[in-house]
């Protein structure tokens, strides 16, 4: 008990929750947009802690296989796994103990759609992105990202019974929004990749190919996250904003294809800026749904 009391804050840190908080942020936004307004209390939190434990279950599943990797490389040889904090057998069970657990939380107090979902992401996660894709192409993020797409798809459920179309939107908004967030950062993380061993863009196909992309990628997401407009479930206040952030985001993306690639000035302010684009494109969503 009191070993477990002491490793607390290693099993919290192989959730990754930091990430979570922003795959929460999304589903109940896609909730309140769903039901314009606040949902059910009981069902709101059951879906949150469905999708937390699920989540944070993929991730520790996601720290176990990549254990190697992530002693290699310098922005994650400090996490619980490569330091020895916890041991990878404890890391194997907790993930699929959070993933059993979000399953019974969601059959229970929600509905089977959002279970079924939600079980759907983790494995997206786990077997396709992080066992299959991640070591193997440099499409990797672009085809394992759609993982962290579902969380609007399993909020809509968890409020509707049933995927809408504007959720299916959410989550295209989700899929074009990864590649430009990823690549910023793998830009200036390059070289740790190489050491890993990943086949991340840069790292293949080099910083020209990967800004270029990038930037095919932003314009691709204000072309998407247009397209709630037209379901008619937001005003037009969001097509006013989703363009003013969605611009912005391509004039940062075009700065960092001009830019040297000795310095990624740049790069650095386009991964910052897409942590700030996305949730205030869902806290719009919510606003212009509601009035
Ligand atoms: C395959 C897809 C993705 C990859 C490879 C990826 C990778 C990363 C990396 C490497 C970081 C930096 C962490 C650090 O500096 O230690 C990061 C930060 C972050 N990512 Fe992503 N990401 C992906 C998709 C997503 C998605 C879908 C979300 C949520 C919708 C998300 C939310 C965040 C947040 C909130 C941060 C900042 C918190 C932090 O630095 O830990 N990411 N991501
Ligand atoms: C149920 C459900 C919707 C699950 C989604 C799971 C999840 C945590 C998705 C987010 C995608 C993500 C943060 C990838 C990080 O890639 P990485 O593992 O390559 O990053 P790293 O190098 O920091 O480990």
């Amino acid at each position: 008990m009191h070993k477990i009391y002491r490793s607390a804050p290693a099993y919290y840190e192989v959730t990754k929750p930091r990430i979570q908080i922003m795959l929460l942020f999304t589903e109940l936004c896609a909730m309140m947009v769903a039901h314009k307004g606040l949902p059910d209390f009981r069902v709101t939190c059951a879906a949150l802690l469905g999708l937390a434990l699920s989540s944070g279950g993929a991730a520790a599943l996601n720290m176990w296989y990549d254990r190697d990797i992530d002693a290699q490389m310098e922005r994650t040889q400090k996490r619980p796994l490569p330091s020895g904090l916890i041991t990878p057998l404890e890391v194997l069970v907790f993930g699929f103990l959070l993933i059993s657990l979000s399953q019974i939380v969601l059959f229970v107090w929600v509905n089977p759609l959002t279970a079924v979902l939600t079980l759907l992401g983790a494995f997206y996660y786990v077997v396709i992105y992080t066992m299959w894709l991640k070591r193997k192409t440099p499409q990797n993020i672009v085809i394992g990202g759609g993982a962290g797409a579902f969380p609007p798809l399993i909020g809509w459920s968890a409020v509707t019974g049933q995927i809408g179309l504007p959720a299916i939107i959410m989550f295209a908004v989700i899929f074009m929004w990864t590649p430009p967030h990823f690549w910023s950062l793998a830009l200036y993380r390059s070289s740790d990749y190489a050491r890993a061993g990943i086949p991340m863009m840069p790292v293949v196909h080099g910083a020209r190919a990967t800004k270029r992309q990038s930037v095919l990628y932003a314009i691709c997401l204000l072309l998407t996250s247009s397209l709630l407009y037209f379901t008619h479930t937001v005003s037009s206040l969001y097509l006013i904003i989703a363009s003013s952030v969605g611009i912005l985001f391509i004039v940062f993306t075009v700065l960092t294809l001009f830019e040297a690639d000795t310095t990624y000035v740049w790069a650095r302010r386009t991964f910052a800026y897409s942590l700030f684009y996305l949730p205030l494109l869902f806290i719009f969503m919510i606003v212009s749904s509601a009035i």
